[in-house]
């Protein structure tokens, strides 16, 4: 039986982070895995075919440039699911090879098949020409990630009533769609196919979305989403989900609402892949949606050679913070306990348009007492907005009136992923209003809107001491806080 300094399950951003950090710093490392290619939910069924079929769609369908040649206005008329497949499956084979091209030159071996525990250092791993062999180290670390939540009264069948993963399989671009769960995968999908007009319903039983981002984005957010035709119909759960004679899909509502369509998304939420782990064998145990629980600061579980990191430790549940825990994870399980990751990350909604966001929501300053200015601009009040032909977008800071730093960005909007990483340096390196006031940005482009907002912010709070304090008593842990909660949960 071959033995390893570290054995990785799963490999998803988590796992393939930690196993090319411990190769690095010459520990052996073995990844088994067992989809077909290495890569995970994020390279197979997650990030990067769900961003990609979005580019797409904006692509074909000339979403960016309706602002100047009107709604109507696409570039290819009829846009198959080939069309929305085909570059997927290019871009997808590109990630493959450069992960495993970095798998072979930082010498990481890895296996397909699936892992069960036999004892905690032991696992065994069924191959799928049906052949078992085990494998044991010195540290594991389990990032076998999560997969749809699909309840047992839900008829799924593959083709017109599916969960996030066999969107990417349909023959056709449906006429109408319904997604049952206004999450960030539901919100995505939904905006993408609005995109290629069809006819998109949301059904959330909450009365509200995207809790988690500041209240005047979402409302920005809504607003974009209604006027262009999508129902989003919030406090009502789905009774039931058929299809009827002719082949459509039928949902009924709590309040007994009926409503019709082509295919339905069902997309409330994700359960941890722990499932066929054997976990007892190891001394562990997964909580009801398949998670496991790890000390916030190295990812260790309850045993303490054991870590966990990625999804299947819960939120923030993203391809960025899974591949950071990883690294934590490998650094400590080697000995190379890795710093404290810094105080903020930013969360993207790749919707159409785009949510990111980074830090404080207003709510959670008016929460902690923290006396605060807001700054805003319009993308519309750019050069860089105004040749692009948007009349949508908006950025918003929060600033400290105590002590001018920036305490959060919020951003909707054409580039929104991109835009939210100035803010986040400025939060990060304790920044304030004056850095947006005093430094000059290229023109024309929406960065130009950090000034903008960082202006309108100042006229109100005016000139501040020359050296500026930093702050005291106002802990703004909230990212940081939230990795750490979340894993500790
Ligand atoms: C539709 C969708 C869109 C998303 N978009 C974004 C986005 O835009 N940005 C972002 O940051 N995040 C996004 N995410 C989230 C992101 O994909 C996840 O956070 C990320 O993939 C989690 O990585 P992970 O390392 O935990 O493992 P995963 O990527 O989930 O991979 C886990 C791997 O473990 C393997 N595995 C499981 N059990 C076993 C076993 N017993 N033996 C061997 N192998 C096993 C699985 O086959 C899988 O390949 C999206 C997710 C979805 C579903
Ligand atoms: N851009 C990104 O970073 C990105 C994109 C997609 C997914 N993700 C990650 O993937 C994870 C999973 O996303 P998700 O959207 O599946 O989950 P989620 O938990 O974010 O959302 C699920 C939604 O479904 C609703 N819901 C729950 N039960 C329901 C039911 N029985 N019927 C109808 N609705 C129900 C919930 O109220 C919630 O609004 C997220 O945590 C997210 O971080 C990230």
């Amino acid at each position: 039986m071959n033995h390893y300094d570290l054995i990785v399950v799963g490999s998803g951003p988590a796992g393939r982070r930690a196993a090319i950090q411990a190769a690095k710093l010459e520990k052996s490392v073995l990844v088994i895995e067992r989809g077909r290619r290495v890569g995970g939910v994020s390279v197979h069924t997650g990030t990067i075919p769900s961003k990609t079929l979005r580019e797409t769609a904006l692509n074909l369908s000339g979403w960016r440039e309706r602002g100047f040649y009107g709604q109507s206005y696409r570039v290819k008329q009829d846009i198959s699911a080939d069309d929305l497949r085909r570059r997927l499956l290019i871009t997808l084979d590109h990630e493959v090879e450069v992960l495993e091209h970095q798998f072979s030159r930082n010498r990481v071996q890895h296996i397909r098949g699936t892992a069960k525990f036999t004892d905690p250092n032991t696992l065994e791993v069924e191959k799928t020409d049906g052949e078992v062999m085990h494998v044991s180290a010195t540290s594991i670390l389990l990032s076998v990630g999560t997969r749809p939540y699909r309840p047992t009264n839900i008829p799924f069948d593959g083709a017109a009533i599916i969960d996030s993963d066999e969107l990417l399989e349909i023959k056709q671009v449906p006429r109408s769609l319904i997604v049952v769960g206004a999450g960030v995968i539901g919100i995505e999908y939904a905006t993408i196919f609005s995109a290629l007009d069809t006819q998109v319903t949301v059904v959330e039983p909450r009365q509200s979305m995207l809790d988690f981002i500041d209240k005047e984005i979402v409302e920005d957010f809504t607003y974009q989403l209604r006027d262009r035709n999508m129902k989003l119909i919030f406090g009502q759960t789905v009774e039931k989900i058929e299809k009827d004679e002719n082949g459509k899909c039928r949902i009924e509502l709590s309040n007994h609402r009926v409503l019709q369509s082509e295919t339905v998304l069902f997309a409330a939420g994700r359960m941890g892949a722990t499932d066929t782990l054997n976990l007892p064998a190891a001394g562990l145990e997964a909580d009801s949606r398949g998670r496991l629980k790890v000390d916030p600061e190295t990812f260790q579980t309850s045993v303490p050679h054991i870590y966990a990191a990625g999804d299947v430790v819960g939120f923030p549940s993203l391809a960025s913070t899974s591949m950071e825990q990883g690294r934590i994870a490998a650094r400590h399980a080697v000995g190379a306990p890795a710093s404290e990751p810094p105080q903020y990350f930013p969360y993207g909604i790749y919707a159409v348009p785009e949510i990111s966001t980074c830090g404080l929501t207003e709510e959670e300053v008016i929460e902690r007492g923290i006396p605060y200015e807001t700054g805003i601009a319009h993308f519309r009040e750019t050069s860089r907005g105004h040749i692009m032909g948007l009349d949508t977008g908006l950025l918003k800071m929060i600033f400290s009136r105590k002590t001018r730093r920036l305490l959060g960005v919020h951003i909707v909007g054409e580039g929104a992923t991109e835009l939210v990483h100035i803010g986040q340096a400025v939060l990060n390196l304790k920044g304030t209003v004056d850095y947006f006031v005093e430094n000059t940005f290229n023109y024309p482009t929406l960065a130009e809107a950090y000034k903008i907002a960082g202006l309108d912010a100042w006229n109100r709070m005016g000139e501040g001491p020359k050296e500026a304090p930093v702050a005291t008593g106002e802990s703004l842990d909230k990212n940081l806080g939230v990795m750490k909660k979340a894993a500790s949960s």
